[in-house]
């Protein structure tokens, strides 16, 4: 479980994000979804220890990750916003060398390697090195790379961002497996299709705030809009970044 806790980050004169405050169940695909800007990836970023926050709170099942960020980062898995994969690695090594990085060795580690190069569907490019790859095949080595320590919590940097579509049903089919397991799976975007698509809650951000927090149904309900995008539009104030 992922809760964020009145969470303020300003970069000189931009408030990047002003006080958000949401929580990430367990077995739920929670879905941040706003325009260009609106502070998902900051927000993100503050959750996965990268950023730290000028005010508020994150914890990862229960572990303040301002406190004990290796703690938190043990239980996360994180596709960040800039895949940063090591071009001269193969697809394999890096996961085998993340999971290196997490303890897991011998069998162990070959195994859960090999379950991954089925699951994320990655036989053909698996023992070529990444340099060169499409932005497809990075995605699933980085997607390889964030889950191979098996983490309890996902969080999702836009992961079907430039993806085909073919790519994106495998990305959607991975994200339900892990929600199947009971994983928290917390994944941001700026297409309403595609929170729509896949996420059981729906945290609308915009300019740095939480606007609506629900399911679809319920976002629909409270904005008095029969479409989700209508109802989007309706709290966010614009129809900024509703279309690809
Ligand atoms: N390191 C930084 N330095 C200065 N400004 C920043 C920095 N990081 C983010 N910002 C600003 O903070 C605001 C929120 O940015 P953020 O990347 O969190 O938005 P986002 O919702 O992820 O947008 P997008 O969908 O375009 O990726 C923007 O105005 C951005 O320019």
């Amino acid at each position: 479980m992922i809760e964020a806790r009145n969470l303020h980050k300003r970069f000189g004169s931009v408030t990047a994000v002003h006080d958000v405050t949401f929580t990430a169940e367990d077995g739920v695909i929670t879905g941040l979804l706003g325009p260009n800007g609106a502070g998902k990836t900051t927000t993100m970023r503050m959750l996965y220890t990268l950023v730290r926050p000028d005010g508020g709170t994150a914890t990862v099942d229960g572990v303040d990750v301002a406190k004990q960020p290796e703690v938190a980062r043990r239980a996360l898995g994180v596709l960040p916003d800039a895949r940063g994969l090591y071009p001269r690695l193969t697809a394999r090594e890096h996961a085998r060398y993340f999971g290196e990085l997490h303890g897991l060795s011998g069998a162990a580690l070959d195994a859960r390697v090999e379950e991954l190069v089925e699951l994320l569907d990655m036989k053909d490019i698996a023992d070529r090195r990444t340099e060169g790859f499409s932005q497809g095949e990075r995605v699933k080595v980085a997607l390889a790379r964030a889950l191979v320590h098996g983490p309890r919590n996902v969080l999702l940097d836009e992961p079907t961002n430039g993806l085909d579509v073919m790519a994106t049903r495998s990305v959607r089919t991975l994200l339900r497996k892990l929600k199947a397991q009971g994983c928290c799976v917390v994944f941001s975007s700026h297409v309403m299709q595609e929170v729509a698509a896949l996420c059981d809650r729906i945290v609308v951000v915009a300019r740095g705030r939480v606007v609506a927090d629900g399911t679809a149904d319920a976002l629909r309900a409270s904005t008095g809009k029969d479409s989700l995008e209508e109802a989007f539009v309706s709290v966010i104030g614009s129809e900024q970044g509703l279309r690809e």
